[in-house]
């Protein structure tokens, strides 16, 4: 089976001599949402408008389930619904006549029946016959996403949803593209929010300068690159770690009453089990414990760092 999306030795050379992509190998697999994160101006948007045909690239080749983007340009693109990041919707147009025509567009037959259960399913079936102009902003968004979804495409591109969204709506709007992946559509989406990306995503593609430093897993990235920390509340403060328990690298707050124990999966550092039992040995009674996991923030903060 060919990968909902196929990417390979994609670079992109603005006019202004400015190289915003450089040499992009990336599979989409179908059914995953997909998040490509990384900071502004990192070349997310111009990926995806390659790959949406509105950029042309300065070389590499782009399929679309097995459909090369410039060969079988039609059917590469009816396969795609985007999302693009900034409100684009015909202010005077009503809502069902918006996600009608956006269908036409992809020559498919009207079928007012899908364009109904689209507006159910995005709470904007009450809102069918208002003008645009008259929403609120998170209705106009999910107008954008009605619309991208109109002609019934595989695949679905979301270009930094959550921007100018409010925390309440950002839940909603991620609820919906849970859904719509269990309905079988395809997700790729583009987020500087790694709050985003921890919170929805099954693969992370970690983009910064136009390459793509990572693609992985994110369970597996959080578990490969997070750290964790155990932190014991002593009952006794220590004046200092003692000798014994140097191979841990514990930390000593100032008030001597709290160690920390930072490790990760890769460390060489014993694990925790067996510092509970030096602990004992050494005398060392706490009072409380608790373990911090790195977020995927910090995993990233760090990858962008080492990347620049
Ligand atoms: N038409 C253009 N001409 C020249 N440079 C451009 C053009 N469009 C984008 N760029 C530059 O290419 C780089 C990547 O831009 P892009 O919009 O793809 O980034 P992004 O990761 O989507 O960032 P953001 O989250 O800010 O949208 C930026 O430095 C941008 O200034």
């Amino acid at each position: 089976m060919h990968p909902a999306i196929s990417i390979s030795g994609v670079s992109k050379t603005y006019a202004s001599g400015f190289s915003a992509l450089k040499h992009i190998d990336l599979d989409i697999r179908h059914g995953e949402i997909f998040a490509l994160l990384g900071p502004n101006g990192a070349g997310k948007t111009t990926l995806i408008s390659i790959v949406c045909g509105i950029v042309n690239r300065s070389s590499g080749t782009v399929s679309v389930n097995g459909n090369d983007i410039d060969r079988d340009y039609r059917m590469a693109r009816s396969l795609i619904g985007l999302v693009p990041q900034e409100l684009t919707v015909e202010s005077f147009e009503t809502v069902r006549s918006a996600l009608t025509f956006s269908r036409g567009l992809f020559g498919k037959p009207a079928n007012p029946a899908l364009i109904e259960k689209i507006l159910k399913d995005l709470s904007l079936w009450d809102k069918r016959d208002a003008k645009i102009i008259t929403l609120s902003g998170g209705m106009k968004r999910r107008v954008m996403i009605g619309k991208a979804l109109a002609h019934e495409p595989e695949i679905l591109f979301l270009d930094e949803p959550s921007a100018g969204v409010d925390v309440e709506l950002r839940q909603d709007m991620w609820a919906m593209v849970r859904r719509l992946r269990e309905s079988g559509v395809t997700i790729i989406l583009t987020t500087h929010y790694i709050e985003e990306a921890e919170e929805m995503a099954d693969r992370v593609g970690v983009i910064n300068r136009g390459e793509i430093v990572l693609v992985e897993n994110k369970e597996e990235l959080m578990r490969k690159l997070g750290r964790k920390q155990l932190r014991l509340e002593l009952r006794q403060p220590l004046d200092a770690v003692p000798q014994a328990l140097a191979g841990y690298g514990l930390e000593l707050s100032a008030d001597g009453g709290l160690l920390t124990y930072t490790y990760d999966n890769q460390s060489e550092r014993p694990g925790v089990a067996s510092l509970l039992r030096d602990l004992a040995t050494e005398g060392i009674a706490f009072r409380d414990l608790d373990t911090l996991n790195s977020s995927l923030e910090e995993i990233f903060v760090n990858l962008v760092r080492k990347a620049s």
